[in-house]
């Protein structure tokens, strides 16, 4: 390492993603290298709306390898980011900074330490896959800082030892995880399945629900569905390769009735597989459960798919609309059963993309206090309110993979203490 000063701090900065599985990754067949049971396939979101933002920072003033997350020092001794870490060093390039003066050998990083800044500007740990985002990111800013040549396919096998799912966000649009033959992992890869561009009309919107019970961790549950629940075996060798498929192919035919009916059928499976799991996983919760009811009732009354919703480890509800106004007619129905809680402002109760709300011809608390009851409810049940199951909701669309982010006013780590700012 050859240098005209050793007070000299490099970085890099980049935005990632996060992704929300329509055909569902659940089981592993090595806990260690995270490979999966069976292929998955996700949609990555918005990265203005739910991303990770990450600064890796080099100096040979650093004494040892430090990360904060939102402004907190985290210890990263766990094995998912010393996997990483191992992984990224082995690939590393020369790099050479002739304005600085700062070059860096490949044999260096080795002994080189990083400092490591991330910012999730969503809820961390809420089970809105801060992980995928957050080791996605990691990974593609390590990748960069270090002059790491592999391709996007092949980082995603780093990002996946730090989360499974991470490596779908390695990419945007809609992506496939293949889960792969090698013991090795190297063919347990992302591949893009079509960018953000291809089908730019889906909306989608999030139900944060309030959930106050400490929940099974997805890596825990797997694990004991793996253990102990036949239908999982079933699922992974006999339903699932035939809905990957077919979900391939309506992406690809932008089939948005098949989507809708795939996605919908997958997450049911996933939570009957998580019932089949002994002791039995309750990731839904009963607003999850109306919120599931509402779209099934609706979709019966128009005689067709009007939109769909999937359910990760957690009650949060994603739901997929084909279009801005299918998604306005959703966000009345939502509002009408979920109104704001009397104390919160409509403006701070859906975030995101608000354009759909003034679409729909909600300005106000008083226009969604004025809100009919849906066609489909009418007369058949009573029409109950839950002011205050849903946190909030999050208006989001398709988005782009990680990005490298050039002006420095981004970085989240000051290059003058080698410190978060
Ligand atoms: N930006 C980030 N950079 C690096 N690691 C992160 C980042 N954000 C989250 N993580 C890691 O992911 C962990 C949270 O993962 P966890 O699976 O508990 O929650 P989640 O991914 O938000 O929810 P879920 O997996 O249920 O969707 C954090 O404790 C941290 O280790
Ligand atoms: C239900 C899921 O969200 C499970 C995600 O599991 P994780 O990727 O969080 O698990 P680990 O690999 O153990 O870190 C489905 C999915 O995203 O495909």
């Amino acid at each position: 390492m050859a240098a005209e000063t050793q007070s000299w701090v490099l970085m890099a900065t980049a935005r990632a993603p996060t992704n929300i599985a329509v055909i569902k990754y659940w089981g592993k067949r090595d806990e260690a290298l995270i490979l999966p049971i069976n292929d998955s396939i996700s949609v990555t979101l918005d990265p203005d709306h739910l991303s990770a933002t990450t600064t890796v920072a080099v100096s040979p003033s650093f004494k040892q390898d430090r990360m904060w997350l939102n402004g907190k020092e985290i210890s990263l001794s766990g094995g998912r980011y010393q996997n990483c870490l191992r992984e990224i060093r082995k690939r590393a390039g020369d790099v050479e900074d002739e304005k600085k003066g700062i070059r860096i050998k490949k044999e260096d990083w080795e002994k080189m330490h990083l400092h490591i800044a991330s910012y999730n500007n969503f809820p961390t740990a809420a089970g809105l896959a801060s992980s995928a985002a957050g080791f996605a990111c990691l990974v593609f800013t390590l990748a960069k800082l270090m002059n790491v040549k592999e391709e996007h396919g092949d980082l995603s096998a780093i990002a996946r030892q730090g989360s499974g799912s991470a490596c779908r966000s390695m990419y945007g649009g809609f992506v496939k995880w293949t889960m792969g033959n090698d013991a090795d992992g190297s063919d347990s890869i992302a591949v893009q399945l079509a960018s953000n561009t291809h089908w730019d009309d889906l909306v989608i919107i999030i139900a944060v629900v309030s959930s106050k019970q400490k929940e099974t961790s997805s890596t825990t549950g797997m694990r004991e569905s793996v253990e102990t629940s036949p239908l999982l075996e079933y699922r992974a060798k006999t339903v699932v390769p035939n809905r990957v498929l077919q979900m391939e192919e309506a992406i690809k035919s932008r089939d948005f009735a098949s989507l809708a009916r795939l996605t919908c059928a997958d997450s049911n499976q996933f939570h009957a597989v998580c019932l089949d799991t002994s002791p039995p996983i309750f990731y839904m919760n009963d607003t999850s459960h109306r919120i599931i009811s509402l779209v099934e009732r609706w979709n019966r009354s128009e005689g067709s798919l009007q939109v769909a919703y999937t359910f990760d480890a957690g009650p949060n509800a994603v739901l997929i609309a084909p279009n801005r106004k299918v998604a306005g007619l959703l966000l009345q129905r939502l509002l009408f059963q979920f109104p704001p809680p009397p104390e919160s402002e409509l403006a701070s109760y859906i975030l995101g993309d608000k354009s759909i709300l003034h679409e729909a011809g909600l300005q106000s608390r008083k226009d969604v206090e004025d809100l009919p009851p849906p066609v489909e409810i009418k007369d058949k049940v009573p029409s109950q309110k839950f002011p205050g199951d849903v946190s909030y909701f999050i208006c989001t669309r398709l988005g782009s993979g990680p990005r490298l982010l050039t002006d420095e006013n981004q970085a989240l780590i000051s290059p003058e203490t080698g410190c978060p700012k």
